[in-house]
């Protein structure tokens, strides 16, 4: 194939046979299936299983996208890091409504969840920065994140200039860069299924109780 074909998209297709779930015997919490499914994502060494596609709502009302880490989950919700005065951080103040999708795509599984975005307390951004990589603690201060910017010789500049400021295990957490947190009041489940019969478990929180309903597929 030459590189520069035009892929064959409508011949591309995949029979889903991982597995079922069954909306009776699935687990009361969806934080417990999540915890399933991204440990099983784990253990089939799958690559970034903590990968998520974070939906947010644009200034000018257009839904924007794009990937980033989950880094913790707890009754806070699903936790991401990034830089406050990225174009997402000013959609997030903007409109805390936000949405997550996960796929684990050899495994035949996704999880979609809506909730409401809030920022992680300055303690977590601090824990977690202490942990990274010297290089990525220094990026965070390199990037003015989703600012345009000259070429990619000014960002190295600064990156070199950055390390010359902080040596290794000397940098502070940026005021700009911490968490958020993603509290989720729908979880949506989809198991990939022959004949694309698939199952579709949606949990809903309903006055403080996770209520499960199966979709159609
Ligand atoms: C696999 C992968 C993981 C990523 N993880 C993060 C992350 O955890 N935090 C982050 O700010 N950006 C992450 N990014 C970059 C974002 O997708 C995005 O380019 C960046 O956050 C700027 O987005 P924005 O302009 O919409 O704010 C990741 C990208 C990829 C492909």
């Amino acid at each position: 194939m030459n590189p520069t074909d035009k892929p064959n998209l409508p011949d591309l297709r995949v029979s889903y046979n991982q597995g079922e779930l069954d909306e009776h015997t699935a687990p009361a919490d969806p934080v417990e299936l999540f915890t399933l499914w991204i440990n099983d994502a784990l253990e089939h060494k799958l690559p970034e299983p903590n990968a998520m596609s974070l939906a947010t709502n644009g200034l000018d009302g257009t839904p924007t996208v794009r990937t980033v880490l989950l880094k913790g989950i707890d009754e806070r919700g699903f936790h991401f890091y990034t830089n406050y005065e990225s174009r997402k951080g000013h959609e997030i103040a903007a409109d805390s409504r936000g949405a997550a999708c996960f796929l684990w795509a050899s495994r035949h599984h996704q999880v979609c969840l809506k909730g409401r975005i809030s920022k992680l307390d300055r303690a977590d951004a601090e824990q977690y920065f202490a942990v990274r990589p010297y290089g990525h603690q220094i990026g965070a201060w390199a990037s003015s994140q989703s600012q345009v910017i000259p070429g990619r010789e000014w960002l190295e500049q600064r990156d070199a200039e950055i390390k010359a400021q902080y040596p290794e295990g000397q940098v502070p957490c940026p005021p700009h860069w911490g968490g958020y947190t993603l509290l989720a009041d729908e979880i949506e489940f989809w198991q990939g299924r022959v004949s694309r019969l698939h199952d579709r478990i949606r949990y809903r929180k309903e006055n403080g109780v996770w209520v499960k309903a199966r979709l159609s597929p």
